[in-house]
Parts: structure tokens; sequence; C-alpha cells
């Protein structure tokens, strides 16, 4: 009977979605963790609108409650107060109806599964029959790059690689909406230009919504139509910059002065969360 609700909901906030409302609406939503050392205001009356189609990426200084958000967005944690809605749903309606993948800073592969194993590990908890996980696993993998990979185990493959396979995972099932916790934070420079490059055909080719974590300006501004700037001590947004840029940039825009001008707006907004900690 649950389940029966859930779907009904599911397919109302489907037909929902179709007609432009966003896929994730914040409203006022704040956060609190209560520790052995006091609370922790991790969140502050946050307000945020992400549409179908969307690249959003969290900026901020370390602890400024950019993980905490997008927990909260995948059911992860929940708000003390506010509310959040993913397609028309709460957060735990959208978790059990399977809305969105989410991608871990670290790659968090199964070391005794091969990648292909790996990827169709989401399927089998689903009750996909066999040949459908291969197909959808070999479908993934391509899409990352990684076709030919399927038989290797995770520690034969290189960080960059790992994370691609964890990316090819959280897409095995096909979610509109991809939550992506700073994946690339560990990679070097040149092997995240290539990432941010392949993330982006990615999400142009299939049209997916995406919620990035980043501690990058370069890379916040490359990848987004939007980005939200957000600050510490409580954590909050500052400024939400749009990023007009066209989507099948390349990575010569950063050269630019509109690229550079968006780049300033970011620095900016980061260097004012700051001075409210003076
Ligand atoms: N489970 C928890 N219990 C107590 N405090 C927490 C918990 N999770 C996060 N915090 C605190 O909440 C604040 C926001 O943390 P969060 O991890 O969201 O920040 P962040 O911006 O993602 O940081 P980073 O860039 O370092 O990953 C920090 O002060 C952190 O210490």
């Amino acid at each position: 009977m649950q389940v029966e609700g859930v779907d009904r909901k599911l397919g109302a906030a489907r037909e929902r979605t179709a007609a432009g409302e966003p896929v994730i609406a914040v409203e006022d939503l704040s956060l609190t963790f209560d520790t052995g050392d006091g609370p922790v205001y991790a969140l502050s009356k946050v307000n945020l609108t992400v549409n179908e189609g969307d690249f959003v990426s969290f900026i901020g200084p370390s602890g400024c409650g950019k993980t905490t958000l997008l927990r909260v967005i995948a059911d992860l944690e929940r708000q003390t107060s506010g509310s959040i809605k993913v397609n028309g749903l709460t957060p735990e309606q959208a978790r059990l109806g399977r809305h969105y993948g989410y991608v871990f800073q670290a790659p968090a592969l199964y070391p005794w599964r091969t990648i292909e194993r790996n990827v169709m590990l989401p399927l089998e908890v689903m009750g996909f029959p066999a040949a459908e996980r291969r197909e959808r696993a070999a479908r993934n993998l391509e899409l990352v790059n990684l076709k030919g990979f399927e038989k290797k185990f995770p520690w034969q493959l290189s960080g960059g690689m790992q994370q691609r396979a964890s990316i090819a995972r959280a897409l095995s099932f096909d979610p509109k909406l991809m939550l992506m916790d700073e994946p690339f934070g560990a990679l070097d420079e040149i092997v995240r230009d290539k990432l941010n490059d392949q993330l982006l055909h990615l999400w142009r080719t299939t049209r997916k919504t995406v919620v990035f974590v980043t501690h990058s300006i370069p890379e916040a501004v490359y990848l987004s139509t939007k980005i939200v700037v957000m600050s510490p001590r409580p954590g909050r947004i500052i400024d939400i910059i749009d990023c007009d840029f066209p989507r099948d940039r390349t990575l010569d825009i950063r050269e630019t002065p509109e690229f550079l001008e968006v780049a300033h707006r970011v620095r900016d907004g980061l260097r004012a969360g700051h001075s409210y900690d003076d």
C-alpha cells in the first residue's frame, strides 16, 4: 500500500515537473547539528531553486555547508526548519522513488567486485533482470569512456577512472537528477580538466539536471549554468550567479573576459563571506 502511495505521488510529481515545476525547491531551510560541544549552525535560511536541465554548483570554503545541503536534498540529513521539495516530493519520497544518482567525494567502489559488477549493483538492488543489468552497465561505462575496463577491479584503475566508474554507477538506473559531492576534488588539474569536459558532454547529451559541490572557482564557472556561493558560520547562500555561456562550451572560454568576469564575481562573494567572520 505504501509503495502504491509513493508511486501515485511520483506520477503526479512527474507531470508537474514536465509542466515546469522546479526539480529542487528549498525555502528558508536551516539545519543545526546538536553536538557535545554545543550547536553547529550548518545551514541558515537557505532559499534555492534548481530547474530542469540546470547545472548548479555549490562553492564555498570548507565547513560552509555544501555537503550538508546536498545531503539534505538526498535525504541523508533532515533540516531543522524550512522546507524542501525534490520533483515536488519530500526528499524521502524522492529517495525511495530513485529520483537521483549520488556521486561521493571518494569513488566508494567495492574492491572485490569488478567495475562492471560495481556499476550493476544498484540495478541488482532494484531487481533489474540480468540481461538488462549487463546492457545498462555496458552503456554507462561507454558513456564515461571506460569501455574495455568492465572486468577490471577498482584497484587496477587510476583515481580518475575509478571516479568515472562511480559516475557510471550513479547513472545506471537513468535518474534525471545527479547529485555530485566534489567528485574530482582529489584529482590533479589535468585529469580534472578532462573529466570536466566529459561531464559537460554527458550533461549536454543526456539532458540531466546536475547539482555539483566544488572548491574550485574555474571548475564552478566552467561547468555551471548557476553558481551558488556559500559562506560559513552559519552556512548560508550569499550570492547566486547565472552563467550564460553556451552549453557546448570548451576549455578555451576560461581565457575570455566574460569567464573572468564571472570568476571575479564568485571570488568577491567568497571574500565577502569571509568578512562575516571578522
Ligand atoms: N554529522 C555532523 N555532526 C556535527 N556537525 C557536522 C556534521 N556534519 C557536518 N557538520 C558540521 O557542519 C558544518 C558544515 O559541514 P559540511 O561538511 O556541510 O561543509 P562543507 O562546506 O561541505 O565542507 P568541505 O568543503 O570541507 O567538505 C561544518 O562545521 C561541519 O563540521
